[in-house]
């Protein structure tokens, strides 16, 4: 079979504003075989050298991302459609990454372990070879710096196939290690849709894979994963709970509700799309919420001032519209946006824009609330007690991530520990810093990005003993 027999996008590949920005050509069969066969050789340099010596690179390579941020960041809004505001955020966040694994590289060790008679143990921490890469397409640059950041200080190599919808920015990513000093083909990137995923994940030489995306593909990831007995980290969906007490800091709780739901026009793995509010503060909370969502500025995602552009592909805005409409049947009520939107600038009118939506009146079995819209849209749920609304923030199959506004400092410890989820942001929301772990528990996924936890995703661990005196046989 030909590469173009296996690739299932039609190229060339449309971006959020309707226009074509490039022409990229899918991985087949005898790409992903080059890519895997090179990381091979890269691996076997690479991972000879010590983790002082691997740092020193990935060092390099942060500070190049650092100073290349704008040129990055432009990329990366005419890749995803988001505000070039929030991209620069993103390149900073993949720069840390960088830093944050570099300065572990060095620290990678085993244990010595004394034993009877003289005799002595060690443990080895050894790379696992060549780790696979497959992102999403809202944070193409961050996902791919925060899976090759570790997996390289590691002393693995890692093959990177960005989501079809945004080939473009992990490009300069492989530059820059490249001028950095890893060897050729240690960080490699393959394009291409379901088809290069798959024959990715089941390359026999492929060691791991590490997938961001939705739980359908996810669930086919580990089946894959499984008949090579591989390990896999999973970072999938999510339907977090925001959960905000009556005797919260309320300019601080809308502002938290607004992160929770509209960076990147909503399309956030993370976010904190069903708010509980309680009682008491409702009408207050919703008015603000409603005028503050109001004030978003959408527009031309290369503008200094935009903090909304447009969502990523026609069939995903038609789903996220829908989404609205359903919630509309089903009873809630729409306290703003939820539309279509055509920008007036004749350079936007292709854009795949909608307004910022509230829900409010939404009950717990409606779809809005069930469901991953992954899209601008904010449902506001009611509750009276701290018990109650613990148990329907948990009442849901995902875990990835939560938050509560609380002056209370026992109630938010008390409440952080219940809520089943990877991540609880007390007080604030949608704070990932790179020194803290991130990852879901359900069917959010599983395994870890970032925080020193990592190091074992990317890492295996050998036992080496040590026979001091004679062998006692027993025959
Ligand atoms: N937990 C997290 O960190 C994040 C999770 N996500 C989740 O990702 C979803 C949206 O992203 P999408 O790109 O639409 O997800 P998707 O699951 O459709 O695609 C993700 C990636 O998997 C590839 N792929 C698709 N089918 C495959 C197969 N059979 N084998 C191997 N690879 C395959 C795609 O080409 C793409 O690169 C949402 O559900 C969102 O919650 C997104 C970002 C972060
Ligand atoms: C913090 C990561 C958010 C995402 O990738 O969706």
């Amino acid at each position: 079979m030909s590469a173009w027999q296996l690739c299932e996008v039609t190229l060339p590949f449309p971006v959020s504003l309707g226009r074509v920005i490039a022409t990229v050509t899918c991985s087949g069969e005898k790409e992903v075989n080059l890519a895997v066969q090179d990381a091979k050789a890269a691996f076997k340099i690479w991972s000879k050298k010590s983790g002082l010596e691997r740092g020193q690179i990935l060092f390099e390579a942060a500070r190049m991302i650092r100073e290349r941020t704008e040129e990055i960041a432009i990329m990366e809004t005419i890749n995803n459609g988001k505000s070039i505001f929030e991209a620069r955020d993103d390149i900073k966040t993949s720069w840390q990454c960088l830093e944050f694994f570099a300065g572990l590289a060095g620290s990678m060790a085993g244990e010595h372990i004394q034993l009877p008679g003289g005799s002595f143990g060690y443990t080895r921490r050894e790379p696992l070879g060549v780790c696979v890469g497959i992102g999403a397409w809202n944070y193409p640059f961050q996902i791919a710096s925060w899976k090759s950041a570790p997996a390289l200080a590691c002393g693995n190599a890692m093959i990177f196939k960005p989501s079809p919808f945004t080939p473009l920015s992990v490009l300069l990513l492989a530059e820059i290690y490249t001028e950095a000093g890893v060897p050729p083909g240690l960080f490699n990137v393959v394009q291409g849709g379901a088809a290069t995923g798959q024959l990715l994940c089941q390359h026999h030489d492929v060691a791991k894979v590490s997938f961001t995306g939705s739980v359908p593909t996810g669930t086919k990831i580990i089946e894959m994963a499984a008949k090579g007995i591989k390990p896999v980290t999973l970072e999938l969906g999510g339907k977090s709970p925001l959960i905000i007490f009556s005797d919260c800091d309320l300019e601080n709780a809308v502002k938290g509700a607004l992160i929770a739901n509209f960076l990147t026009q909503g399309e956030v793995c993370c976010n904190g799309t069903r708010v509980f509010v309680q009682k008491e503060i409702l009408d207050k909370f919703t008015e603000q919420v409603v005028k503050a969502t109001q004030r978003i500025k959408i527009g031309d995602p290369l503008l200094e001032d935009t903090r909304m552009g447009p969502l990523i592909n026609r069939p995903h805005l038609e789903r996220v519209l829908g989404f609205v409409k359903q919630a509309k049947e089903q009873g809630a009520k729409v306290l703003c946006g939820g539309d279509l939107h055509v920008p007036r600038d004749p350079k936007l009118k292709g854009g795949y824009y909608m307004t910022p939506c509230v829900l409010t009146d939404c009950k717990d079995d409606m779809t809005c609330v069930k469901e991953e819209i992954f899209g601008p849209v904010m449902s506001i749920l009611s509750f009276d007690t701290e018990a109650e609304v613990l148990e329907r923030a948990n009442n849901t199959t995902f875990g990835l991530a939560s938050g509560v506004f609380t002056r209370d400092v026992q109630r938010a410890h008390r409440v952080a520990a219940e809520l089943q989820a990877g991540v609880c942001c007390i007080n604030n929301y949608n704070i990932n810093p790179v020194e803290l772990p991130f990852g879901g528990y359900k069917k959010s996924g599983f395994g870890r990005e970032n925080g020193r936890v990592t190091v074992e995703c990317y890492s295996q661990l050998k036992t080496v003993y040590v026979e001091m005196g004679d062998v006692e046989s027993v025959f």
